[in-house]
C-alpha cells in the first residue's frame, strides 16, 4: 500500500492505492472526521452488484448512520436528472453540512458525486473510492460534474476530495473494454511525463495480461504525474491544460457519438492520435506516430474516427470547449515524450488538418 499526497492550494488530501487499502476506510474515518452526521453512499448498480453491501459493512464498523445511492452504471448518468434526484434524495435523508459523501465506482460516480458534494448546501466533503481504472485519472484533482447536451463536462466545479482510496483489488471484476478506457489516461499520462515512462508502457503488448502488482504501479506513476501538474495548477489557469491531450477532439467525439457508445478513453486515444499526427506537422518531428498507431491498433482502441461523424460537427463541438477562446481553437499537442505545447488554430485551419488526417488513415 503506497500513500501520495496531494497538495493544492485549497487542499492537501492523501490518495492510498494498493490492494485492500478499502479496509483503512473506518480508521481514516474514526480518525480523520470527528462530528460526522451521515454518510451518502453514492455508487452506480454494476459496482453496488459486486461491492456495494462490502462497502456498506465496512461503513458499519463507524458511528455514522448511512444511506446509499444507486444510479444507472454508464456516462449517460451524469446528468441533470440523476445530480436533481441525488440532491433530493440528500434532502429527504437530512444530510446537512456535517455530512459525508463517499463515492464508490468509476470516473461517472466520481464526477456526479463529487458534483453534488460540491453543490450540496453550497459543499461538503467527499471520499473518491474509485473503482475502475480509468478512475486513477478522475478521482484525483477535485475536477467534477456533469454533462450538458451540448457538451462534455460543461456543467461542474473544482472541489477536491478528502481523501482517495485506491483499492487495486477492485480492477480484478472490470470488463477489458473498461481496463482499456482507462490505460488510455495512463498513456497519456506518460506522453505528458517522458520518454521512460512512456517505454515502459510500449513494451505493453496486452492490457489483460498485466498482473496486479504493475497496474498498481502504472496506477501510482500516473497519479503522481496528475499530483504534480494540479500541484501546480488546480483551477486550469495554464498547465493542467495538458491534462486534456487528447480530450479536445476526444470530447467532441464523445458528444457526438451520444453519450455511452464508445468509452472515453478510447475517445481520448483516437483524439490523441489525432494530436500527435498534428504535432508531428506544426512542430517538424518524429513522434514515431506510425509505431504508436499500430501498438494502440493492437490494444484494441479505435484510430479512426467513426465514418459517420462529419468534420463540420466535430469542429463545432471543438469550438465550444472549455480551452477555447475567442472562437479559436487549443489543442494541447507534443513536441516530444514530457514537452507539452498548446497551440491555437482558427475553426477552417484545424477543419483543413482534420480532414486530410481522417484521409490519410483512410488509405
Ligand atoms: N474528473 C476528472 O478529472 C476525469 C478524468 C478522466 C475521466 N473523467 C470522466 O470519467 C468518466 C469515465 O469513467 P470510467 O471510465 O470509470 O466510466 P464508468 O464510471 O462509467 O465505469 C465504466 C463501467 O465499468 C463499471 N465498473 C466500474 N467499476 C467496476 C469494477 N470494479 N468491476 C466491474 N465493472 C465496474 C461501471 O458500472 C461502468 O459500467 C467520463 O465521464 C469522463 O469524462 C473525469
Ligand atoms: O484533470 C484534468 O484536468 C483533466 O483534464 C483530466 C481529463 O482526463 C478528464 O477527462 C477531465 O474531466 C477533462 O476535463 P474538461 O475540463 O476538459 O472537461
Ligand atoms: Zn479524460
Amino acid at each position: 500500500m503506497r500513500t501520495l499526497e496531494i497538495k493544492t492550494t485549497s487542499s492537501k488530501y492523501p490518495v492510498i492505492v494498493g490492494p485492500n487499502c478499502l479496509q483503512t476506510l473506518p480508521d481514516f474515518l474514526k480518525n480523520r472526521m470527528n462530528q460526522l452526521s451521515k454518510i451518502l453512499l453514492i455508487t452506480d448498480s454494476t459496482v453496488n452488484q459486486l461491492y456495494g453491501d462490502k462497502v456498506l459493512h465496512l461503513l458499519m464498523d463507524t458511528p455514522y448512520p448511512v444511506s446509499k445511492f444507486v444510479v444507472e452504471s454508464g456516462e449517460q448518468s451524469k446528468s441533470f436528472q440523476q445530480f436533481i434526484d441525488i440532491q433530493t434524495y440528500a434532502l429527504q435523508e437530512k444530510l446537512d453540512r456535517k455530512s459525508l459523501i463517499i463515492a464508490l465506482g468509476g470516473g461517472v460516480v466520481g464526477d456526479l458525486a463529487g458534483f453534488v458534494a460540491a453543490t450540496f448546501m453550497r459543499g461538503i466533503p467527499y471520499i473518491q473510492i474509485p473503482t475502475t481504472l480509468l478512475a486513477h485519472d478522475s478521482a484525483v484533482g477535485g475536477k467534477v460534474g456533469i454533462n450538458h447536451p451540448l457538451g462534455k463536462n460543461m456543467i461542474g466545479a473544482f472541489h477536491q476530495p478528502i481523501a482517495v482510496l485506491y483499492d487495486t483489488l477492485f480492477i480484478k471484476s472490470l470488463p477489458s473494454l473498461e481496463l482499456r478506457s482507462g490505460f488510455a489516461e495512463v498513456v497519456k499520462h506518460a506522453f505528458l511525463k517522458g520518454e521512460s515512462f512512456l517505454q515502459e508502457l510500449i513494451s505493453i503488448e496486452d492490457i489483460e495480461m498485466l498482473d496486479e502488482s504493475h497496474l498498481a504501479e502504472i496506477i501510482y506513476k500516473g497519479i503522481e504525474v496528475k499530483a504534480e501538474i494540479v500541484g501546480q495548477d488546480e483551477k486550469e489557469a495554464g498547465i493542467r491544460a495538458y491534462l486534456n491531450l487528447g480530450h479536445t477532439l476526444g470530447h467532441a467525439v464523445e458528444a457526438e457519438m451520444g453519450y455511452g457508445k464508445l468509452s472515453h478513453g478510447d475517445c481520448v486515444a483516437v483524439g490523441m492520435l489525432f494530436a500527435f499526427s498534428l504535432s508531428e506537422k506544426v512542430f517538424k518531428v518524429d513522434l514515431n506516430y506510425v509505431k504508436i498507431k499500430s501498438w494502440f491498433k493492437s490494444l484494441g482502441f479505435p484510430v479512426v474516427i467513426p465514418d459517420n461523424l462529419l468534420t463540420e460537427d466535430l469542429i463545432s463541438r471543438m469550438i465550444s470547449d472549455k480551452k477555447s477562446t475567442s472562437g479559436q481553437i487549443n489543442m494541447v499537442l507534443i513536441e516530444k515524450p514530457g514537452s507539452v505545447k498548446i497551440e491555437q488554430f482558427t475553426a477552417s485551419e484545424l477543419t483543413n488538418f482534420l480532414e486530410s488526417w481522417r484521409e490519410e488513415e483512410l488509405v
